[in-house]
């Protein structure tokens, strides 16, 4: 089933994949063949799938809790849901991806790569609240801080985090997302690095975590997230 197109993978992929390299191999193939040619991922990314994407992904199994159900929004070619679902059969996976292309190359990869753990859900984070819950939202290159946190926020579980993979930039997200976050269901955030010693640079994460039920502190004077429009009060 393999083609053999990916990179092989590095020498510390055994430290990071462990008995799952295997199963992330034939993934690693997938993505640097068909994912390729249909586009969902640059032709300038497979020399470097495993380090930057694959492994720098894995380790953020570290804050992911045992048999928890997960939601990967913005999944696109599956990452890092399907590296989770990999590396965590103990773990309930969802694939949300509004894009036909990307969910078509996702059931295969589930199918091909014999992944009862994982599905995936056509759809837009902002419109499944009824329909998902998680403990765990995870989610990597898909918007901005501010956006994800409304997003997530609604389809977690009390005691739930969201947790979103962010590059350099992270700290400052985090600070001007303060105040709206503040808006939201209590919550508490911080920057995490996952994966020292074992990927380089570590990974970043942003954590949110739902502490209680408590319903948000929104006035229609607050109701705006950052770069979004603000919804109208009532009228009267
Ligand atoms: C840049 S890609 C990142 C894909 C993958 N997470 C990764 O790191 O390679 C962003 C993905 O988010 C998806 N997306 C955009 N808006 C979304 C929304 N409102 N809800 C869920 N997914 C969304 C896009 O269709 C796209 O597949």
């Amino acid at each position: 089933m393999t083609s053999g197109a990916g990179a092989a993978p590095p020498e510390r992929a055994v430290t990071v994949f462990d008995d799952a390299l295997p199963g992330v191999e034939r993934y690693a193939d997938l993505l640097a063949s068909v994912g390729v040619e249909r586009g969902l991922l640059g032709p300038r990314e497979v020399p470097r799938l495993w380090e930057r994407h694959l492994m720098n992904c894995a380790v953020v199994e570290e804050l992911v809790p045992h048999g928890a159900t997960v939601v990967d929004v913005g999944s696109g070619a599956g990452l890092p849901g399907v590296i989770l679902g990999i590396t965590r059969p103990d773990l309930s996976v969802v694939l949300l991806e509004p894009l036909l292309r990307r969910t078509i190359f996702l059931r295969e990869c589930v199918e091909q790569l014999d992944l009862p753990n994982v599905t995936v859900w056509r759809g837009r984070a902002e419109e499944v609240a009824s329909d998902l819950r998680a403990d765990i939202v995870t989610a990597r290159a898909v918007a901005p801080l501010s956006k994800l946190v409304g997003w997530a926020l609604p389809l977690l579980r009390t005691g739930g985090s969201l947790l979103a993979l962010k590059g350099e930039q992270a700290e400052t997200e985090l600070e001007n997302s303060r105040a709206y976050l503040s808006r939201q269901r209590p919550n508490t955030a911080e920057v995490m690095r996952v994966g020292e010693g074992k990927v380089d640079p570590a990974t970043t994460v942003v954590r949110v975590t739902v502490t209680s039920e408590g319903a948000p502190t929104t006035t229609s004077k607050s109701r705006r997230a950052p770069g979004g429009r603000k919804k109208r009060g009532r009228k009267r």
